[in-house]
């Protein structure tokens, strides 16, 4: 690893105009990204469309066929994975298993010949940080799945790297001990003042965790903005569909700021650039009117279908008749725990413009 660099220093990374292939087939297709020293940031897309391969690139465990990967400026691209002060965690832990839990995370510290004394001293603020104190002189067979990512953690940050890669490092564990190591995750780089990018396939884990999501679909990256925006404002139907779940309705454009669908026109805040084209709505933003309510636009009448108990909400399947021989549309709509609609219900349901989404493709 290289020598502590001046405090002054900053660990921007900007990897510019990466492309891969393996043989034939293109896995990463022109990425651009800088990202910023000190910065939660999660490469999220589904299988297949080049996370781990962008991860390893920049680990220096795969070579770009173009393009540069840049940490505070100097282009690293050539450097040996050891050369890079990047330290990855992995999902499978990779923990020695003849070392105890103290030697396992010294092992980096040890193999850099820093002074007895110094090593005992950070690995056991690390073991502290981390909550495994009480488990020095364990040996990894003994340890449970959060445990030991938890060592492997400690492990990787003792090294105090510039970048943390964390390529799904909680997707072994069941998901009450996910959500609990995700606070954690969050909590351990506010207070170690890291850089970490993680992957995953998980989009709750990525809105949980991130500043910022990269999301990826077939070698690209496709959308790049902070959780709420990109939740909120998703930029096409895959976006809308993969983070959170969107009624997608089809549109023609009828004239400015008004779209015509299956069951009626709707009021839009934004003009579409299409012709014909998608717009997103998320369940929590259709609203069943109450008698009293009225709204000059965009209230549909509909029929409640289906009511399903989610828990903090119900969840209704609601029909929307066609009108101009067009077919009827299911839509699906959030309500409070106590509002209770029954299947039958006759309702008008308010779209509120602000929150239509008009999708590029
Ligand atoms: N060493 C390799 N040789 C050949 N093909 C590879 C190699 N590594 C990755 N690929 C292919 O590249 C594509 C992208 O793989 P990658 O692991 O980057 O995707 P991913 O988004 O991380 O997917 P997952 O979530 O399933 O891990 C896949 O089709 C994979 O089969």
């Amino acid at each position: 690893m290289d020598p502590l660099p001046s405090p002054s220093q900053n660990f921007d990374l900007d990897i510019r105009n990466v492309h891969k292939s393996f043989g034939k087939k293109v896995v990463l297709n022109g990425i651009n990204v800088f990202i910023k020293d000190g910065e939660f940031v999660t490469l999220l897309g589904p299988s297949g469309c080049g996370k781990t391969t962008l991860l390893r690139i920049i680990a220096g465990f795969e070579k770009a066929d173009e393009g540069e990967v840049v940490l505070s400026g100097k282009v690293i691209s050539n450097r040996s994975p050891s050369k890079r002060p990047i330290n990855t965690v992995f999902q499978s832990y990779a923990l020695f298993p003849h070392l105890n839990i103290f030697n396992n995370i010294a092992f980096g510290l040890k193999s850099h010949k820093i002074p007895k004394d110094e090593i005992e001293r950070r690995v056991n603020k690390m073991m502290e940080i981390v909550n495994i104190t009480d488990l020095a002189k364990e040996m990894p067979a003994t340890l449970s799945g959060g445990q030991k990512q938890r060592v492997a953690l400690a492990r990787a940050l003792v090294n105090e790297p510039d970048i943390l890669l964390l390529d799904e490092p909680l997707s072994a564990l069941d998901a009450n001990l996910r959500k609990k190591l995700q606070v954690e995750l969050r909590e351990l780089q506010r207070k170690t003042d890291t850089t970490f990018i993680l992957v995953t396939h998980d989009q709750d884990e990525a809105i949980a965790v991130s500043d910022r999501i990269l999301v990826m679909y077939k070698g690209q990256i496709i959308q790049d903005g902070s959780p709420e925006d990109i939740y909120e404002h998703p930029v096409n139907r895959f976006v809308a569909t993969f983070i959170g779940e969107a009624n997608i309705l089809e549109c023609e454009r009828v004239s400015e700021k008004l779209a015509k669908t299956n069951f009626g026109n709707l009021v839009l805040e934004k003009d579409p650039t299409w012709e014909k084209g998608g717009i997103a709505i998320r369940m929590e933003d259709i609203h069943v009117c109450t008698p009293n309510e009225s709204f000059a636009e965009n209230v549909f009448p509909a029929k409640i279908l289906e009511r399903i108990f989610r828990g903090d909400y119900w969840e209704l399947i609601a029909e929307l008749p066609g009108v101009d021989a067009c077919e009827s549309l299911k839509l699906r709509v959030m309500t409070d725990p106590d509002e209770i609609y029954n299947p039958g219900d006759q309702v008008n349901l308010y779209i509120e413009p602000q929150y239509l989404q008009v999708l590029s493709d």
